[in-house]
C-alpha cells in the first residue's frame, strides 16, 4: 500500500488538537506532513498556525504544509494532489484536523465513498483528543463526543494535570466504555507529545488484546471484535456484508478487518463506515505478517449480541471454506 496515508485528529472544542498539532509540525521526522484545518469557528488556529496567511496553502517553516479546508475534504485532498503536481509540494502524508463539533463517521465516509480518494490515499486511522478536564460535561451534552471516542483508533487524553487521580481515573473508565480497543495515551501537557497524533503506518486494525472481545458500553455504543482462523472466499465475504449492511444499515458506525482470502497470498484489509466498505488493498507479508482474520465491529443504538453474532457468522464461514 504505497498510497498517502490521511490521519483524522478528532477531538471536542478546545481539547488540545492544535497544541499537539504544533508540536509534531515542528519535529523533524515529520517534516513532510501536510495538515488540513477546518477553520470553521476555529480562530485560535489562525494564530498557531497560519497567522496572517491570506493563502488557502502555506508552507510552513521546517517544510510541513498548512492548507485550509475549503468546500468538502475531498477537493482540499485533491487540490493538495495538484499543488503538490505543479508546485512541487512535497508531502508524504496528511493530518486532517477536524472541527471540535465534528462528527468523524461521514467525513470518514464521505473519503471512502470516493474513488479519486482511494486511488491516491489511504485511511491511516483516527486520532481522538480527550480533554480529561470537560470530558464528564462533553459527553453529558454532545453526541458528536462520544462518536468522536467511538471510533478512534487512538485517544490522547490531555489536561491530566490538571485533575486529580479520582476524575482522572473516572475519564480512562467512560474511555474505556466507550471504545474498549483504541490506543490510550495519557498526557499532561499536549504540546509535548504531538507525535503520538500519528498511528503506526501499517494502517492495520489495533491487534487484539484478547481472542475473543465483547463489550455493552453506556451511550449504546457497542463494540466487538473477533481474531478466528481458516479463509474466506470474496463471495463469502460478500455475502456476509450484504447480511450486516440488510441488519445494521446505517447503525454500524464502523467496520475493520484483516481477512484471509482463499485467492489471495497476503491478508485484504477491509474499511466499513456507515454502511458502504471498500478494501484500500493487501497488507504485505513485510508489515506485519498476520496470518489470522481479525475483525472490529462498532455499532451505535444496537445490542452487543448482535455484533457477536455477526462476528461468528463470519467465523463460522471461515471454517467452511478453508
Ligand atoms: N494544562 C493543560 N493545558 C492544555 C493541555 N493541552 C492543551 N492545553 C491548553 O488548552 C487550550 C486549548 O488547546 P487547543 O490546542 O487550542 O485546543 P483545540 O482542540 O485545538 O481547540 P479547538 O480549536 O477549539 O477545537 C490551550 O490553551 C492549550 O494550551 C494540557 O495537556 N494541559
Amino acid at each position: 500500500m504505497s498510497d498517502i496515508p490521511v490521519v483524522l485528529l478528532t477531538g471536542f472544542l478546545g481539547s488540545g488538537k492544535t497544541t499537539l498539532l504544533n508540536d509534531l509540525l515542528r519535529r523533524p521526522a515529520f517534516r513532510d506532513t501536510a495538515v488540513v484545518i477546518n477553520e470553521a469557528g476555529d480562530a485560535g488556529i489562525d494564530h498557531a498556525l497560519i497567522e496572517t496567511g491570506s493563502d488557502e496553502v502555506l508552507l510552513l517553516e521546517g517544510g510541513c504544509i498548512c492548507c485550509r479546508l475549503k468546500g468538502s475534504l475531498n477537493t482540499t485532498l485533491n487540490g493538495l494532489l495538484r499543488r503538490r503536481a505543479l508546485d512541487g509540494f512535497a508531502f508524504r502524508r496528511v493530518v486532517v484536523e477536524t472541527s471540535g463539533l465534528a462528527d468523524p463517521a461521514p467525513i470518514l465516509h464521505a473519503l471512502i465513498a470516493d474513488p479519486l480518494f482511494n486511488r491516491h490515499f489511504s485511511i491511516a486511522g483516527v486520532t481522538t483528543v480527550v480533554d480529561a478536564a470537560n470530558f464528564p460535561s462533553t459527553l453529558a451534552h454532545h453526541a458528536e463526543g462520544v462518536t468522536q471516542v467511538a471510533l478512534a483508533d487512538r485517544i490522547l487524553v490531555t489536561k491530566t494535570d490538571l485533575v486529580s487521580p479520582a476524575q482522572l481515573s473516572a475519564v480512562e473508565s467512560e474511555v474505556a466504555a466507550l471504545n474498549p480497543l483504541a490506543e490510550r495515551h495519557l498526557l499532561s501537557h499536549a504540546g509535548h507529545n504531538g507525535g503520538l497524533i500519528w498511528l503506526d503506518p501499517r494502517q492495520e486494525p489495533r491487534p487484539m488484546r484478547r481472542r475473543f472481545a465483547a463489550t455493552a458500553v453506556s451511550h449504546a455504543v457497542a463494540t466487538a471484535s473477533l481474531a478466528f482462523p481458516g479463509r474466506l472466499t470474496r463471495e463469502a465475504v460478500d455475502d456476509w456484508l450484504d447480511r450486516i449492511g440488510d441488519l445494521f444499515g446505517g447503525t454500524l458506525l464502523r467496520l475493520k478487518g484483516i481477512l484471509q482470502l482463499e485467492e489471495l497470498a497476503e491478508p485484504v484489509v477491509l474499511h466499513g463506515v456507515q454502511g458502504l466498505v471498500y478494501s484500500p488493498g493487501t497488507l504485505s507479508a513485510a508489515s506485519g505478517g498476520v496470518t489470522e482474520n481479525r475483525m472490529v465491529l462498532i455499532g451505535r443504538g444496537m445490542e452487543e449480541q448482535d455484533l457477536q453474532d455477526a462476528l461468528t457468522l463470519l467465523a463460522a464461514m471461515a471454517r467452511l471454506a478453508a
